[in-house]
């Protein structure tokens, strides 16, 4: 019998959405929309809400009418006899809910508790209903759903909390869902939406959070949209292709306090508006086309985060935005700002938020200031909790005091620094101070260390990560994982604010068990992963990584082990602990871990300033930054010093490129991924580190050997020299500077932001080159010794024979840099085979020039078959 009436009420399901679009269907039913019940009439009104273009058709409630009434007999006799406090659930929104099923989530494991037979405020997962039996939350993140949200949601009129983000829902925004006028939380980021923001979101005037990040959605705001929408806190519309103005109405809201528009088609000026917002806390709008001047006063008292980097923003930084009071986080790097930036305020934001401005002076900063630390004590010589009271009263702020701000603005600043250079010391010496005072009270409190989320209450405190980070959906492999742990998961985890970042989370429960801990002064349980906000960085040979942001604003890197890993925990342990005890400054330390059969985590610190790939050569969310002669000898030596230390413990590298050079707050390396081979259960076969293997390791990917690890690092040299990436188009970087070099064209394997055209490369930038050649040997055995490399590297000196990094250059001479140098009339690098590359080195990546199958694609050192003259 049940499975009889399972099968009508499929039947209806199916019916009634081929009826939706089929025309003749609607015709037939035809129902008189006078004789609708109180709920019909309920939905119908909401659909016809005033303002919103789109309004029901009557065939539509006809269509809702027949089937109404046809569940209606079903239901009386299949509601549950429960006793339930709530009352009967409209049949109206179950259909609603139906008509969603069999659009997006036929296949949705999640959802298959959504049966016609079942009461849906009960026993329906994701759908939580109010007493009156209207649904109050839909809930489904990370679900598996697939197709379209249907016009019927709009017959959902009472929801409050509408959460599918993270799924993989396609088409646009339905007009219908203008019914729900009582919205507060709007969640529907990592989807694939396409088509405009709808115009109708601006009836939903109760809306709190508004989160449409990382879809498809494209043109303009419609206009006045925010001005009925004033108790917005959080927008997050980043990683679209939204265009045109930041509405006025959008920055002036007086609730807003997170608002994240990054990566989107942004264009003209910055609202004074936003300058002025007593509310916002975080701001991001980089990767844009933002132009004009920044608004010349900022008042924003409560802002900690602004993120302004990557778009076309000019003239002088006004003092008075670095004045506020609470602001923490400062990115105004590639920009084309002008001025000056004193090193008292370089000291306080790091070098970092001005770069790539050619024709911004900053005067670099010899202390790092950033806002994020290191773990307390770690190769650490500042001052502890146990030393003497400071001498005064501790500042409630650590933003520079107006009193500064007026001294630098009076032109003062040469006197100010040279006669306050021992106040920036104890300045620096007093913020890090009161730091280490605060972890160390963290410290105490570990045991009761709960994360909380940040976009939740406590909104802004630590969420926004210095260098803009792309929210990803999951890795499709993650979501069986995800799937399979959902039925555990506590109403806390649920919660809609904390958005598909959780997908680390939810694959960490599993686990069931605290990680084990390497390093004493990380304090870190399972409660605190499960409930940390994780984002995606990247996956790689061994897994995903992914950015958890602990309640203290520390930012952990996550590396999700695949298949393959040690099966057995006693030899995974030793081999970890192994790989943990060899602990350098220049190496990025393992700091716990997490072991279950399934499940294998490694956890360290996350790196803010990314990896050296994307510095150099950008990525999808960074232009590649203009680095001094200084800066890449810096980055070289460090390197080695890590591979160094290293080999001196018998560790193999096994996997080092550009991507696993990392950058800390102070541009640091810390080379990350050692030794992880050895966590495998059998060597990789596959080449990892394509343009970095050596010749033997081509015909051999298992056989790792310091000298191959001399060979990668002797790539990356190369990359630091040319500016190229390590493979191009027809060929690897180390093969071609071979060629060049043997053609006598050795001068236009530099990287053109290194060497201008008519001045030669200056002897130490030749010495290097000749060092990463005799590192890239074709023969293992004539190779150096990492040692030797390191010994080298430091015996050079880098000189001033070069041009010095265009933001010291006089104004003028900056502009000539930019022109001569491929920088463009914006001061940024331009593409491949522009002004930015040598014609031969455009001629690299170009794959006309040559037929030649790369050494690499061949499996063997070869001949690069390259026509050179
Ligand atoms: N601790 C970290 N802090 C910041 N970024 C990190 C950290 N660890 C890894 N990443 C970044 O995350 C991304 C993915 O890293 P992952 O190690 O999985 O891949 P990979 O380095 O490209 O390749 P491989 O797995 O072969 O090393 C990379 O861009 C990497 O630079």
């Amino acid at each position: 019998m049940k499975v009889e009436l399972r099968g009508n009420a499929f039947d209806i399901g199916t019916r009634y959405s081929s009826s939706n679009s089929a025309a003749a269907q609607k015709e037939q039913l035809s129902p008189d929309p006078d004789n609708l019940t109180e709920t019909q009439r309920s939905v119908a009104a909401h659909m016809g809400i005033d303002g919103c273009s789109h309004k029901v058709s009557r065939s539509s409630a006809a269509t809702l009418l027949l089937l109404q009434l046809a569940c209606a007999v079903l239901s009386s006799l299949f509601q549950p006899s429960s006793g339930q406090s709530i009352s009967t659930p409209p049949v109206s929104e179950k259909i609603s809910l139906l008509q969603f099923k069999y659009s997006a989530g036929q296949f949705a494991e999640e959802i298959s508790s959504w049966d016609w037979t079942v009461n849906q405020c009960t026993g329906w997962k994701g759908v939580k209903c109010w007493s009156t039996g209207n649904v109050r939350v839909l809930q489904l993140p990370q679900a598996g759903l697939n197709g379209t949200l249907t016009r019927d949601l709009g017959g959902l009129p009472f929801v409050t909390i509408f959460s599918l983000q993270g799924n993989n829902l396609t088409g646009v925004i339905p007009q219908e869902m203008v019914t729900m006028t009582g919205l507060k939380q709007l969640l529907l980021q990592g989807n694939q939406l396409n088509g405009s923001i709808p115009d109708c979101l601006r009836n939903m005037t109760k809306l709190e959070e508004l989160n449409l990040a990382n879809n498809r959605l494209e043109g303009p705001f419609p206009s006045n949209m925010f001005a009925t929408m004033r108790n917005l806190q959080i927008v997050e519309l980043g990683n679209n292709i939204i265009s045109g103005p930041i509405p006025d109405d959008l920055v002036d809201i007086p609730t807003l306090q997170r608002l994240v528009l990054r990566s989107n088609n942004l264009s003209g000026p910055i609202s004074p508006l936003l300058a002025s917002s007593p509310s916002l806390v975080n701001v991001d709008l980089s990767n844009n086309s933002l132009e004009g001047n920044l608004p010349s006063t900022w008042t924003v008292t409560n802002m900690t985060s602004l993120d302004l980097s990557s778009n076309f923003l000019q003239g002088e930084i006004p003092f008075s935005l670095f004045s506020l009071s609470n602001l923490t986080r400062l990115n105004l790097a590639r920009n084309n700002f002008t001025g000056k930036i004193p090193q008292l305020i370089s000291c306080h934001f790091g070098d970092a938020a001005f770069s790539g401005n050619p024709l911004l002076r900053v005067e670099p900063c010899p202390l790092s200031a950033t806002p994020s630390e290191p773990l307390p004590g770690e190769g650490d010589p500042r001052p502890r909790s146990g030393d003497p009271p400071l001498p005064f009263k501790k500042r409630s702020s650590s933003s520079l005091s107006t009193l500064t701000i007026v001294a630098l603005t009076a032109g003062d600043i040469a006197l100010l620094l040279m006669s306050g250079a021992g106040f920036v010391f104890f300045y620096m010496w007093w913020k890090k101070r009161s730091k280490n005072i605060r972890d160390d009270e963290k410290e105490e409190k570990a045991a009761n260390c709960t994360l909380r989320s940040v976009y939740g209450k406590e909104l802004g405190q630590a969420a926004d990560p210095h260098r803009p980070t792309y929210l990803v959906p999951a890795p499709a492999a993650l979501k069986p994982a995800l799937k399979s742990v959902s039925g555990k998961l506590s109403e806390e985890v649920l919660d809609p604010k904390i958005a598909l970042e959780n997908d680390f989370a939810l694959s960490c429960e599993e686990f069931g068990m605290d990680p084990v801990i390497l390093d004493r002064r990380l304090v870190l349980d399972i409660e605190t992963l499960l409930r940390a906000n994780a984002v995606v960085l990247g996956a790689g040979t061994f897994g995903s990584v992914y950015m958890a942001v602990m309640d203290d604003g520390h930012m952990l890197a996550i590396k999700r082990l695949q298949d393959g890993a040690l099966r057995n925990e006693d030899i995974f342990a030793r081999q970890i602990k192994k790989l943990s005890d060899v602990k350098h400054p220049n190496l990025l330390p393992i700091r716990a871990y997490c072991w279950s059969p399934n499940e294998k985590l490694i956890i360290g610190d996350y790196m803010r300033n990314g990896n050296l790939f994307s510095l150099l050569h950008g990525d999808k969310d960074q232009r590649p930054a203009i680095l001094s002669w200084a800066t890449r000898h810096k980055i070289a030596l460090e390197t080695a010093r890590a591979l160094a230390h290293l080999h001196d413990n018998a560790v193999v590298h096994g996997n080092l490129k550009a991507t696993n050079v990392l950058l800390d707050d102070k541009l640091e390396v810390r080379v990350a991924d050692f030794g992880l081979e050895s966590l495998l259960e059998k060597p990789l076969q596959h080449i990892t580190n394509a343009g970095y293997l050596s010749p033997e390791l081509l015909v051999s990917p298992h056989r790792k050997s310091a000298k191959g690890d001399v060979y990668s690092f002797g790539v990356l040299l190369l990359e630091l020299l040319t500016g190229l990436e390590p493979l191009g188009k027809n060929m690897d970087l180390a093969t071609w500077v071979k060629e060049m070099v043997k053609s006598r064209r050795t001068e236009e394997v530099f990287d053109p932001s290194l060497v201008s055209s008519h001045v030669l490369p200056a002897q130490d930038v030749l010495e290097l080159l000749e060092l990463a050649l005799s590192c890239v040997h074709d023969q293992d055995n004539r190779r150096p010794t990492i040692a030797s490399v390191l010994r080298s590297l430091e015996t050079i000196v880098p000189s001033g024979g070069l041009l010095p990094d265009p933001a010291v250059l006089p104004q003028h001479m900056g502009e000539d840099f930019s022109v001569e140098h491929g920088y463009g009339e914006t001061g940024r690098r331009v593409p491949v085979d522009s002004l930015e590359l040598s014609p031969s080195q455009a001629a690299y990546y170009s794959d006309n020039s040559s037929s030649s199958i790369s050494p690499l694609q061949a499996g063997i050192s070869s001949s690069p078959g390259r026509d050179y003259d």
